[in-house]
């Protein structure tokens, strides 16, 4: 069998004992979809982390991105002493990263560990917030399958080049919209390159990479698998790409919008199987969609709105919904139209709903999530399903992608479709971070409002 990265137990233990393996990381993700966590020794590891889990602080989900503390997190705060969680180890998920030394990684799962408490799961951990939704799937005899698609900017100078030069006057990887271009993409291929047998190497099933239109921007896909793997697999690919980038001496951006031109996407595609692998979307009604799919599309379209903090988390995010920009503006679906919010592609078993709305800054565990609950929303409720969109959406009079974070975290705080489906404490929680970042937003003066003002106004 060929070797694809994921380790037994046993492996690691035989890796370490012939000293090929001497560092674990445990990582976990938070609010925003980044890995946190620490390196431990194999051997601790081993004898200790493995049966009995390892502790983390608790701000690590009540932190804003620059890891300030900040107030209206019921779960962690000042006056709670911010005190530890566990970090217990899913060891399913334990694999080489090939792109450091000796080194194996491990995603956890975070739970309480005080007396009161002990083991109680941390219901707003995204990891765990998409676990109770794909519960809910599985108490059908359900399975999600999901592949996300993230587009990237590739820039020639490091991390701290950029940040030194506050992110001006960068130079994009390729200076030509290199949008399928076997020519642009060789450019940048020893670094793509790299992450593709990186991932290859850590237990990811590679499919393809591909140039974007955007200077220097380029997408790497990975075969779908069942939604929590293929959220894990999301997570480590970007902070692991951006880890070989700077090795490289390079960076790479995910920002949804990064300058004016096309932003970076995360399309979401996903599809729904039975216990005993049958497809559930597709059907022989039209379109190809079964009943249930017809509901589940239904749902996605219903919930788009209550649920659009959770696909474009940021202040940021917004500015991608541009006409023309192959960033969807219209809530509509289309068959296989790229105009539309959400596209219907693939034949009988492939058949799947793609969400456009996510762009690369997504937190892929709670966009899941979002999609899992708004789909369930319309089987549930038996929603049935408008006719497809043909045509431009861009042009034409349809409901509108939300323009700014603060409508949609308005539309996130009043939607009982939410508290529904996640929980008061999941809706207070991401309600909160919102607040931070528009705060955080009201109060920072940009270039922009500089270059308009200093001199001229
Ligand atoms: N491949 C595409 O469809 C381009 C997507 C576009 N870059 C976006 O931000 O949505």
């Amino acid at each position: 069998m060929v070797d694809r990265g994921l380790l037994t137990l046993e492996q690691l233990k035989d890796e370490a004992a012939a000293g090929r393996i001497d560092t674990v990381l445990i990582v976990i993700p938070d609010m925003q979809g980044r890995l946190q966590g620490k390196r431990l020794s194999a051997r601790f590891f081993l004898e200790e982390v493995a049966g009995h889990g390892s502790e983390g602080c608790n701000y690590l989900l009540a932190v804003d991105v620059d890891m300030n503390t900040v107030d209206g997190y019921a779960m962690s705060s000042w006056e709670r002493g911010y005190g530890d969680f566990v970090m217990r180890p899913d060891l399913s998920t334990l694999r080489r990263i090939p792109w450091h030394e000796g080194t194996a990684m491990v995603f956890a799962d975070l739970e309480w560990g005080a007396e009161a408490s002990h083991g109680a799961d941390v219901v707003a951990a995204p990891r765990q917030i998409l676990r109770r939704q794909l519960d809910r799937l599985a108490q059908r005899g359900w399975t999600a399958y999901v592949g996300t698609e993230l587009e990237f900017i590739v820039y020639q100078e490091s991390y701290e080049e950029a940040w030194n030069r506050r992110y001006q006057d960068l130079t994009p990887a390729n200076q030509y919209n290199v949008d399928y271009s076997v020519l642009g993409t060789s450019r940048v291929e020893p670094l793509l390159r790299r992450i593709r047998n990186g991932m290859d190497g850590a237990g990811m099933y590679v499919e393809s990479a591909k140039g974007e239109c955007n200077l220097g921007q380029h997408e790497i896909a990975f075969r779908y698998a069942d939604a929590l793997t293929s959220c894990d697999n999301h997570a480590l690919y970007k902070t692991g790409a951006k880890e070989i980038a700077a090795q490289a001496g390079m960076s790479i951006t995910y920002m949804a919008k990064p300058n004016e031109r096309e932003g970076n996407s995360c399309h979401i595609h996903i599809s729904l199987r039975s216990d005993d692998g049958t497809p559930l979307l597709a059907g022989d009604g039209p379109y190809g969609l079964s009943p249930l799919g017809e509901h589940f599309i239904a749902g996605q379209l219903a919930c788009i709105r209550d649920f659009t903090l959770l696909y474009a988390p940021n202040i940021n995010s917004y500015k991608r919904y541009a006409p023309g920009s192959f960033a969807p503006t219209a809530i509509k679906w289309g068959l296989d139209n790229r105009t539309c919010a959400l596209r219907l592609v693939g034949h009988g078993p492939s058949l799947r709903i793609e969400n456009r709305v996510p762009g690369g800054d997504v937190n892929p565990y709670l966009a899941v999530a979002a999609l899992v609950a708004a789909g369930l929303h319309g089987i549930e409720s038996g929603l049935p399903l408008e006719e497809p969109f043909t045509g431009n959406a861009y042009a034409s009079d349809a409901e509108q992608v939300r323009p700014a974070l603060r409508e949609a975290y308005e539309d996130w705080c009043k939607s009982s479709l939410a508290r529904e489906a996640f929980g008061d404490e999941v809706v207070e929680h991401y309600a909160n971070n919102a607040r931070v970042e528009l705060d955080a937003y009201d109060r920072a003066i940009t270039d922009w409002e500089l270059f308009r003002g200093f001199e001229r106004l």
